[in-house]
């Protein structure tokens, strides 16, 4: 099995990195653990308590459980992967079953921020963006997909978005093996990636 890290700020163009390496690699090969499936479910909250929660620091992630899923798929085994809501900021009921893969991504904010992930990754990425870029993005869709006001993507990006960035995500890019310009747009870094992941597929057999 191989590991990937795929880390970079909000609105970078990470889920679009790995949609595209799923789109170029064979059918059925590729498990993703996107971080956010992991975030606490803080049910005691009620909901506007919960939507003050500080998303973009590390301890709002249930890191252990992802760790102890990661390691059960690397051992051949299968997981309940949680889902969680943007909208209302719980986990659901439901989980998804995944198997494990040929290839498992791990990708998030901060997927690069704990050592114990970093060690079990093969392949570490660092999708960069410049921060006007992402804003702009991230007000585009959390209008549209996460149910918020312009004024409340601004004030959450000025309060915690933008520090948390600073603090933990951005650093992160000095463990990355591969930094990524232009995320989703990259045509090159995304076949430089896929050749890497097909590569080592091919030795492993
Ligand atoms: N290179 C790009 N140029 C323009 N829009 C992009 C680009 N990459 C991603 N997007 C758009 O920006 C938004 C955030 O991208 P996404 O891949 O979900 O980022 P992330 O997972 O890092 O938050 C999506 O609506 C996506 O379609
Ligand atoms: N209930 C939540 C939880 C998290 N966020 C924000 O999502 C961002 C990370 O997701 P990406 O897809 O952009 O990587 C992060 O900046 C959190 O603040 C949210 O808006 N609502």
């Amino acid at each position: 099995m191989l590991i990937i890290g795929i880390a970079g700020g909000t609105g970078s163009g990470k889920t679009t990195v790995v949609r595209k390496i799923i789109e170029k690699l064979p059918q059925g090969e590729v498990a993703v653990l996107p971080q956010d499936s992991y975030y606490r479910d803080n049910a005691d909250m009620p909901l506007e308590e919960r939507q003050e929660i500080n998303f973009d620091h590390p301890d709002s992630i249930e890191f252990e459980l992802l760790v102890k899923h990661l390691k059960k798929l690397k051992k051949g085994e299968p997981i309940d992967q949680p889902i969680y809501s943007y909208l209302t900021c719980l986990r659901s009921e439901e989980t998804i079953l995944v198997e494990p893969k040929e290839v498992v991504i791990v990708e998030g904010i901060l997927a690069l921020t704990q050592p114990e992930l970093r060690d079990l990754m093969d392949l570490k990425v660092f999708v960069d963006c410049d921060a006007d870029d992402r804003l702009n993005r991230v007000i585009k869709r959390d209008i549209i997909e996460r149910g918020r006001s312009v004024e409340k993507v601004l004030n959450r990006y000025e309060k915690t978005v933008k520090p948390m960035h600073l603090q933990f995500i951005e650093p992160t890019k000095r463990y990355a093996d591969i930094i990524v310009p232009q995320g989703g747009n990259n045509v090159v870094a995304i076949d430089i990636l896929t050749h890497f992941i097909e590569k080592n597929l091919i030795v492993r057999m």
